[in-house]
């Protein structure tokens, strides 16, 4: 009796303590969780989507007229915007209202703002990349993807927080979505100005998720990979070589598909936004003191950092090597 007492208690006394060690890491996590976790609602919303005249913003004015939301897009040529509302109209019965401006004139943005009315969900898409090693690339493109890409969004946040704000009481929870890259979590050949673009778009959102969190406002960060997009077809053209190789590390995705997961991440109040399975890995690899609202993700976030970044380097082993070789082979 004495001997099987015993024995039970050293097999339970492992196996309870590795049930334990899980479960109180799950009830720890659960007690610092911050900010708390959020349902963004679409129907019936006002949405603002820049670059809503192509690609991945095109598709996602789609999705959001389709949820029933009240849906406004800005992008720079009027054609292409009237062609939108054209498409959007055709597929859904619904229109959308277009606004044409450029994101790096302030003045322009704040006046289609005020004439759009106060936004609950605003989505800064717009966005150019100009891919070339930065040696080969004068001053001009460099400036022109941070204008556009960030200055551009900080007009529009600038441009839409104060109607946002008012009225959050009566409309429920707002967001900002911010689309970056996977070259936004990840420096990639070919891409140290867009890169940078895209990393600024990072510390930015970090810093107004705190700024807003009172103000009932989430923040979201989009990390698409390669995207088929008109965008991408002309990007294609000038890509270097180990752009192409490096960017090949996560798979293409539809316009619709990313416009799908970015919706879903918006709706979900979620932070970081991943879109594809190696999107999920790096956004582990690149949690870093991000904000996280879901116990499930920082549970894996914790778990998984030490393989996360063993991962992360056998990436860059597998990058240098490209490179390496390419540089062998010009020789
Ligand atoms: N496609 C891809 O592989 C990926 C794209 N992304 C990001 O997704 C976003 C959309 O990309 P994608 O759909 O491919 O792009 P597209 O080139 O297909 O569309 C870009 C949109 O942005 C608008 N736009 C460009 N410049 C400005 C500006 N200065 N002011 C206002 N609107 C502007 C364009 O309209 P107009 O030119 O008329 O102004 C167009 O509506 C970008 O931020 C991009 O960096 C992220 C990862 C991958
Ligand atoms: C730890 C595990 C890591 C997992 C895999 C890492 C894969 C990284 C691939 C980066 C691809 C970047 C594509 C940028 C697309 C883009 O923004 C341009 N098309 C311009 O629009």
């Amino acid at each position: 009796m004495a001997t099987l007492s015993l024995l039970s208690l050293l097999l339970l006394l492992p196996l309870s303590l590795l049930l334990l060690l899980p479960l109180s890491l799950l009830f720890l996590l659960h007690l610092i969780l911050r900010p708390r976790p959020v349902k963004i609602p679409i129907k019936d919303r006002h949405v603002f989507i820049t670059g809503g005249s192509s690609g991945i913003g095109l598709a996602m004015a789609h999705q959001a007229a389709s949820q029933g939301a009240r849906v406004s897009i800005l992008a720079r040529g009027r054609d292409k915007l009237e062609e939108a509302q054209r498409e959007i109209r055709l597929a859904t019965g619904i229109d959308v209202a277009v606004f044409s401006a450029d994101a790096r004139d302030f003045e322009a943005v704040k006046a289609a703002v005020e004439e759009a009315g106060p936004i609950d969900v605003l989505v800064c898409n717009q966005g150019v990349f100009v891919p070339s090693e930065l040696e080969n690339q004068e001053m001009e493109e460099v400036k022109f993807m941070i204008d556009v890409n960030l200055i551009g969004t900080f007009h529009l946040v600038k441009a839409a927080l104060d109607g946002m704000k008012k009225n959050r009481r009566e409309s429920g929870p707002g967001s900002i979505a911010f689309m970056s890259s996977q070259a936004g979590q990840v420096g990639i050949y070919g891409y140290t100005a867009y890169s940078a673009s895209k990393f600024g778009l990072r510390g930015m959102a970090e810093s107004l998720q705190q700024e807003v969190i009172a103000d009932n406002i989430h923040v979201s960060l989009i990390f698409p990979p390669d995207t088929e997009t008109p965008g991408l077809a002309e990007e294609e053209k000038k890509r270097p070589q180990l752009t192409n190789i490096i960017a090949a590390s996560s798979g293409a995705m539809k316009a619709d598909e990313v416009a799908k997961k970015a919706f879903d991440g918006i709706k979900s109040g979620s932070f970081f936004v991943p879109c594809n399975f190696e999107g999920i890995l790096l956004a582990i690899a690149t949690a870093g003191l991000s904000p996280q609202r879901s116990l499930w993700m920082a549970f894996v976030e914790v778990i998984a950092a030490g393989i996360a970044r063993i991962a992360a380097l056998y990436f860059q082993w597998s990058w240098y090597g490209s490179i390496e070789k390419w540089h062998a082979h010009k020789k």
